[in-house]
C-alpha cells in the first residue's frame, strides 16, 4: 500500500501541496483529478521519491520512500513527456531499466512490443507520440514493480491510442496485483478505470469517493412537466440541463422529498438515466473541476 500522510511541498516558498492524505491499496486504480496546476504531477513525483515533502511522510509498503530508497524498486513513474527517452535505442533502455528494475521482465517486454507492432529494433526517436506514450507504458509494465505512477498517460493522443493505453492498464491490472495511479483531468476515462478517486483542488485534497458507492449517492432524473418545472421544485433539485419541457436533474437517493414533489407536480416525463462521474463532480463541485 501507498500512504500519503500529511504531506505538504514548498516549491520556491510557494505552497504546492498542502496536507494530502489518501492511500492507494494494492490491486486497486486510483485516479487523481484535478484542474491545470492543481499539483498532480508534483504529487506523483513526491510518491516517486524525486521530490522531498517539505512536511509529512510517503510510504510505500510500510516503508519510507526517503529513508528506504530500495523500496522505491516497487515503484514506477512515468512521466507525461516522453522526451527522456527519445535519444536512447530499444537496447540501451532495456539495460537501463534492467539496472534499476531487478525485476524487468524482458520476454514481457517483447512480447508487449510485438503485440502493438513495434519493431524490435526501432528507434525511440522515431515513434510517433502516441507510440512513445505506449512504449513507455509498456516499460513500466515490464518491470514487474507493484505500484505504476502515470501522469496523464493519455493526454494529447488519438482515440486509437487512448483506447489501446487504457485497455492495457485495465488489462495488467486484472491479470496481477498491480496498483496503479494515474493522474487526470478527464472524468470519463478515470470513471471506466478507477476504483478510487481523489480530487485536487488548489493543492489540497478536496475530496475522495470510491467508484462502488459514488453511484448510489444521486439518481439522475429525466422528467418534465406541462407547464414547466415548479419554481419549488427547482429550488430542491440539481438541474443539470434543460432543453424546453425537458429537464435532466440529480437528486440524493435519501431526498424522498424530492421524489415526492416530483411525482406532485404530475410529470409527464420521469425516467432515470445512468450516470457519469462528470454529473456527480457537476453536483459535488458545481462544475469547477471539469476540463476537458
Ligand atoms: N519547480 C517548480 N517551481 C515553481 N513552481 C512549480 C514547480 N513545479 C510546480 N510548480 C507549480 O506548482 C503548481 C502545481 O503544478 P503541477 O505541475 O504539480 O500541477 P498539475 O496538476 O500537474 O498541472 P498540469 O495538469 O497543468 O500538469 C503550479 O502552479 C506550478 O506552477
Amino acid at each position: 500500500m501507498i500512504r500519503v500522510s500529511g504531506v505538504s511541498k514548498k516549491i520556491h516558498n510557494k505552497m504546492i501541496l498542502e496536507d494530502i492524505r489518501f492511500s492507494v491499496q494494492k490491486g486497486t486504480v486510483t485516479g487523481v483529478i484535478g484542474r491545470n496546476g492543481a499539483g498532480k504531477t508534483t504529487l506523483l513525483r513526491l510518491i516517486a521519491g524525486i521530490l522531498q515533502p517539505s512536511k509529512g511522510e510517503i510510504t510505500v509498503d510500510d516503508q519510507d520512500v526517503f529513508i528506504q530508497p530500495q523500496i522505491k524498486q516497487q515503484v514506477v513513474f512515468v512521466p507525461d513527456s516522453t522526451d527522456a527517452l527519445k535519444t536512447y535505442t530499444i537496447k540501451e533502455i532495456i539495460r537501463f531499466y534492467q539496472q534499476i528494475y531487478h525485476t524487468f521482465d524482458q520476454d514481457y517486454f517483447y512480447e508487449l512490443l510485438e503485440r502493438f507492432n513495434f519493431h524490435k529494433d526501432g528507434k525511440i526517436k522515431s515513434f510517433s507520440k502516441g507510440q512513445k506514450a505506449l512504449f513507455s507504458l509498456i516499460l513500466a509494465f515490464s518491470t514487474k514493480s507493484q505500484y505504476i505512477l502515470l501522469d496523464e498517460p493519455t493526454d494529447g493522443l488519438d482515440v486509437i491510442v487512448k483506447k489501446q493505453i487504457l485497455q492495457l492498464i485495465a488489462e495488467v491490472v486484472s491479470e496481477r496485483e498491480v496498483s496503479v495511479l494515474i493522474s487526470s483531468h478527464r472524468l470519463d476515462e478515470l470513471e471506466k478505470l478507477a476504483d478510487h478517486i481523489v480530487v485536487l483542488k488548489g493543492g489540497k485534497v478536496d475530496s475522495e469517493f470510491d467508484m462502488e458507492h459514488l453511484k448510489d449517492q444521486y439518481r439522475k432524473l429525466q422528467v418534465a412537466f406541462q407547464d414547466g418545472m415548479p419554481s419549488s421544485l427547482r429550488e430542491h433539485v440539481h438541474i443539470l440541463s434543460e432543453t424546453g419541457r425537458v429537464a435532466v436533474v440529480l437528486v440524493p437517493q435519501d431526498d424522498q422529498d424530492s421524489i415526492d414533489m416530483i411525482h406532485q407536480a404530475n410529470p409527464i416525463l420521469f425516467e432515470d438515466l445512468a450516470l457519469t462521474l462528470e454529473d456527480i463532480f457537476v453536483a459535488k463541485l458545481g462544475g469547477d473541476l471539469y476540463v476537458s
